[in-house]
């Protein structure tokens, strides 16, 4: 059973605006990408993008829009699997010689990262990743991906191939006006501390797992 109300809003997300501001070399263990700053205009908030390649011209764009995930993309955490899932898209990225990944900084599916550790401890009393941000008062999923639109639409990118297992991902991006020609599944990072998140997120986020 997908958990739907707080997942699902049926209405359009915020449109938040950014400005890009400075781009720059990224030399990675996945070759060299360009990074290009941006910041949301009446917040500040910092985001992201990495590009390889032409992404101006030619087929869709292979494409990972990533939420930040502090404990998973630097501090090798096992809860989850966003480390191995934001490499194996580097990889993926480099194999082509072309493609995006945009970093937005929506820690812990957006309620940031304190709150997402207070979701942690009660996950570590027996409540799943769901249950724990329903009982701090907190939505399941406060993520903005029109963002992302954003982002793309200042960087010429119209048509992805979404590296995702989450398909209200897509949708999200379908109606914020991205073409995603396709989705490719991002199965990576599996271990037995997160083998329940992992079907929690299959049960009741809907996640392709
Ligand atoms: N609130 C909360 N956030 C979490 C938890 N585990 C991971 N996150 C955050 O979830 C975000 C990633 O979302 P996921 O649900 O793993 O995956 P997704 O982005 O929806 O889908 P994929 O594209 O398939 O990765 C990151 O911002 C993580 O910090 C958790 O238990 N509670
Ligand atoms: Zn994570």
């Amino acid at each position: 059973m997908i958990y739907q109300p707080e997942i699902k809003p049926n209405q359009p997300q915020n449109d938040i605006e950014v400005r890009h501001v400075a781009t720059c070399r990224l030399p990675t263990e996945w070759g060299e990408f360009q990074m290009h700053g941006f910041e949301e205009v009446i917040s500040g908030q910092d985001h992201v993008a990495l590009t390889m390649g032409d992404v101006n011209h030619g087929e869709p764009v292979l494409t990972r829009v990533h939420s930040e995930c502090l404990t998973g993309d630097a501090l090798f955490s096992q809860r989850c699997d966003c480390g191995p899932q934001l490499q194996a898209a580097m990889q993926a990225i480099q194999a082509q010689g072309r493609g995006c990944i945009v970093y937005l900084r929506q820690e812990g599916r957006g309620i940031g990262l304190i709150n997402k550790i207070r979701a942690y401890q009660l996950q570590d009393q027996g409540m799943d990743t769901v249950e724990a941000n329903v009982a701090l008062g907190l939505p399941v999923d406060a993520r903005n991906f029109v963002l992302a639109r954003n982002i793309l639409r200042f960087l010429h990118i119209t048509d992805i191939t979404l590296m995702t297992n989450n398909p209200q991902k897509v949708e999200t991006l379908q109606d914020a006006g991205i073409n995603v020609v396709a989705r490719e599944p991002l199965i990576v990072g599996l271990n037995r501390e997160n083998e329940a998140y992992l079907q929690t997120k299959h049960d009741k986020l809907g996640h392709m797992l």
